[in-house]
């Protein structure tokens, strides 16, 4: 593993690290803002999972998190979006391919050789993280977008390893939108029975119900420009009062797809997290 960026930020630092992923089988970078508290102490983790066409970049330079992370005394690990390379597979689109893993594991080439995000996210890199660094087995999860169907459906599909999970402006049903669609069928193929456990208002419906459920916190744009094609928060807002899943759907005035939605909320989403690790 090595450091390829380290940056002093809110008293902790902000570092970029490279290493060679066995589940992706390529090399990875991911993004890791450490606290202060962890010079002293194992700190809880929150994983961001960020959307299309971004790199572990756009969430660390961009959304503002150092400072809640920093007050909170949680580690935030903000992964790239899709295996990556010369040898991995792609395709011209923005919205297929590297850049647009999804969080899945695929099962159809060419995608199936390297495309094993969920693996990646829930197994090999909290098992590096916690290795590597002062970070404890205290998990959270968010992200945005594609990422947003990252964090629902990776927490949905593993209550076990997370206590807590946000999104924002998410893809909540991909087998029902142009994103996931197109995405589904080149790494799932065409059995849509095969799309229904990486589609998280499927998952709500089929998911036990439990008495320790963590509340989905979704924080959606009412001026976002994906809303009403790609993302369509209504159809989670209906499996979660079908089936009695606790959501806490937000909608805000005036808020686009971007970044600036992201770093407008982001200290909320933390202290949400650091409420859950805490316990
Ligand atoms: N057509 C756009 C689409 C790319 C885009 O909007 N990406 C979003 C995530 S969308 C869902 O996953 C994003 O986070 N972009 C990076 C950023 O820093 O804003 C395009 O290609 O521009």
């Amino acid at each position: 593993m090595q450091k390829v960026e380290t940056h002093a930020c809110f008293g902790g630092v902000q570092e970029v690290w490279q290493h060679r992923s066995q589940a992706l089988d390529c090399d990875m970078r991911f993004g890791i803002y450490l606290p202060s508290q962890a010079r002293e102490a194992r700190c809880p983790v929150l994983y961001w999972l960020s959307g299309l066409t971004c790199t572990e970049q756009n969430f660390i330079t961009k959304a503002g998190a150092q400072r809640y992370a920093a007050e909170h005394g949680v580690i935030v690990v903000a992964p790239d979006t899709s295996p990556r390379g010369p040898q991995v597979a792609d395709a011209e689109r923005y919205d297929l391919g590297q850049g647009a893993g999804f969080y899945l594991n695929a099962t159809h080439e060419p995608w199936s050789a390297h495309y094993r995000m969920h693996d990646y996210i829930v197994e090999e890199l909290p098992r590096l993280v916690e290795a590597q660094f002062n970070a404890s087995d205290a998990r959270a999860i968010s992200g945005h977008s594609m990422g947003g169907h990252g964090a629902l459906v990776l927490a949905l599909r593993n209550p076990d390893r997370y206590r807590s999970v946000s999104a924002f402006s998410p893809i909540v049903a991909p087998a029902q939108v142009p994103w996931g669609e197109q995405a589904f069928t080149a790494y799932l193929g065409d059995d849509r029975d095969a799309w229904r456990s990486w589609d998280a208002s499927e998952l709500v419906r089929s998911t036990p119900a439990q008495a320790n459920r963590p509340v989905l916190l979704v924080d959606q744009g009412e001026a976002d420009e994906f809303l009403a094609t790609q993302l369509r928060p209504e159809l989670l807002e209906a499996a979660c009062r079908e089936t009695g899943y606790p959501l806490r759907l937000r909608r805000h005035a005036g808020y686009d797809h971007s970044y600036y939605f992201i770093a407008s909320f982001i200290g909320e989403h933390i202290a949400h997290h650091a409420a859950a690790l805490r316990n």
